[in-house]
Formats: C-alpha cells, structure tokens, sequence
C-alpha cells in the first residue's frame, strides 16, 4: 500500500488507530479453545468486528511463533482473511527484525512478498545494510524503532552519540539511506513529551505509536506534537482493545473499546 492511500483511508474514517492482534491461549475466552484454530477465530471476529474503526491490524510474530507451525499457520490465515477481505486496511508484521544484508533480505521476502504485509518493524541496531534490503520494496514499508515505550529506552536510545541523542540519531542518519521514503519509525506513547524534538526531524514521517492503553499512554498528549500535515500517525492498541471481555460478547467490547478511541481522533482531526 502507498503513503498515500493509506492517508486516504484515515480521512475516510477520521481514524488511526492501529489494533494489536497479540493472541495470548490463556487470555481469549475459553469457548474459542473447542475452534480448530483458536487464534484464527478470535483474529477473525475482532477483524470483523472493529475494521470500520480502526485504518490497521499489528500482529506481533511472537504471539505466534510461540505456538509453533500451528502458530504461524494463523498469523497466515490471518493475513490472508484481511488481504482478501478487507484490502484498504493497511498491514503491520511486528517482528523487530534486521540482520546482515542477505538475511535481511530473506526476513524481507518472508513478511513482504510470502505473507503479503504492507510493512514491517525492524530493529535499526544493525545499521544501514540491515535496513536498505527492507526499503527496496516497492510500495512497502520498513518501520524503525527510534525511542520504544518501555522504560529499557532509556538504557541506550537517550544517551548521546555525537553530541546528541541516540535516537535522534538514528532518525537523522536514516533520512540518508536509499529508498527512505518508505521509512516510517516506531515512538512509543509513553514518550509524549519527546514528541516535539522527533518532529524538527521527521516532520513528515508517519510514526507507529505503541503504548496507548495497556502501558498507560494517553493519545492527547501523543497528538499535541506527534501529529504532521498528512496526520502522520498510527496509534496502537493491543491488549486495551481485544481483552476488553473474556465473555462471549468479546468482540462487541472490544469493539466499543475501539470506538472510544476512534471518536477521541475524529474530535482531534475536526479540531
Ligand atoms: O514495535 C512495537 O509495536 C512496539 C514498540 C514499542 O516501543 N513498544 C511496544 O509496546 N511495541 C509493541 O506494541 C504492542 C503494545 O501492546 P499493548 O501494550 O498491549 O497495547 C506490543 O505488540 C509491543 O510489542
């Protein structure tokens, strides 16, 4: 999907949220445990249930790598039944990869062109050569992690190199790399106040922001400074939406969950 059209669907449905399938077994209620393929089935109703709300679905790989072959089979049912189902949504593989360029190459077929995701989250650690074989897609995009929500962020990305921050580095440096368009960088909700900084040096670039509900982000604050011309935003949300109920009605909870959100951005967008 292009920059553009996911833009487009933001506008249309005055949201950018992202909604975080991170199937937990022991989290998802214990009716769906009798489905041949339980995370499917919980995917497939949350899906049908909020895809007017929200502009995005993030899997994050490791929810499905625990479980296995079993486990990747529904990451890729689930791809699938979006792709086929609701193709204007835009797709987001967690999976905080990036290694030698051949590999990296490899990790960027696997999400790209095997499992057919609009971007994926890759880890910047390994520099230039880790990150350009992700930029050569067309039409996909590579999204960075630049300052995380959690409190390990301040371990290594606040500390200066160069005469300035970490992240602020990796934000400038990457600018520079081939295909940078198709970069986009992952800042954590809980990390507002930084917000202001991060746009004197991606004043364009979309910003995958995790950290809203469960880990105490607040999206006002996120928007204050964190949004761009073209909104230039994804809000994530995983377990505040989909663990709304552990009941039958599951899917309508986590549906009002996400419609709180969603109404929260439509007043901002209006504003
Ligand atoms: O790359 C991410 O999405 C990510 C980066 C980050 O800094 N913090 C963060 O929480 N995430 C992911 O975002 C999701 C947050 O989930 P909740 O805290 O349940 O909303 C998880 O899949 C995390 O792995």
């Amino acid at each position: 999907m292009t920059t553009q059209e996911l833009i487009a669907q933001i506008k249309k449905k005055n949201s950018f949220l992202c909604i975080g399938l991170d199937v937990d077994l022991n989290k998802i209620p214990s009716h769906l445990l009798k489905e041949e393929d339980p995370i499917f089935a919980f995917n497939k109703a949350i899906i049908d249930a909020t895809h007017h709300l929200c502009v995005a679905y993030k899997p994050n790989t490791a929810f499905y790598e625990a479980y296995g072959l079993k486990g990747w089979q529904s990451l890729e049912k689930t791809i699938q039944y979006l792709n086929s189902n609701y193709p204007e949504i835009y797709t987001i593989a967690d999976a905080k990869r990036g290694d030698i360029g051949n590999t990296s190459t490899m990790y960027a077929k696997a999400f790209f062109e095997d499992l057919a995701f609009d971007s994926v989250t890759v880890a910047p650690y390994m520099g230039k050569d880790s990150v350009e074989p992700f930029l050569a897609f067309k039409n996909k995009h590579t999204i960075m992690l630049a300052l995380t929500s959690n409190e390990g962020a301040f371990d290594f990305q606040t500390k200066e190199v160069n005469g300035r921050e970490l992240y602020k580095e990796v934000l400038e440096t990457s600018k520079g790399w081939k295909n940078s368009e198709n970069l986009m960088y992952v800042v954590g909700a809980t990390k507002a106040e930084y917000f202001k900084e991060i746009r004197k040096i991606v004043p364009n670039s979309f910003l995958l922001v995790p950290g809203v509900g469960a880990q105490g982000g607040n999206l006002q604050d996120v928007c204050t400074y964190g949004l761009s011309e073209n909104v230039g935003l994804l809000i994530n949300s995983s377990r505040g939406i989909i663990y709304a109920s552990k009941n039958e009605d599951f899917a309508t909870k986590a549906a009002i969950k996400a419609a709180e959100l969603q109404q929260e951005m439509a007043e901002i967008l209006n504003q």
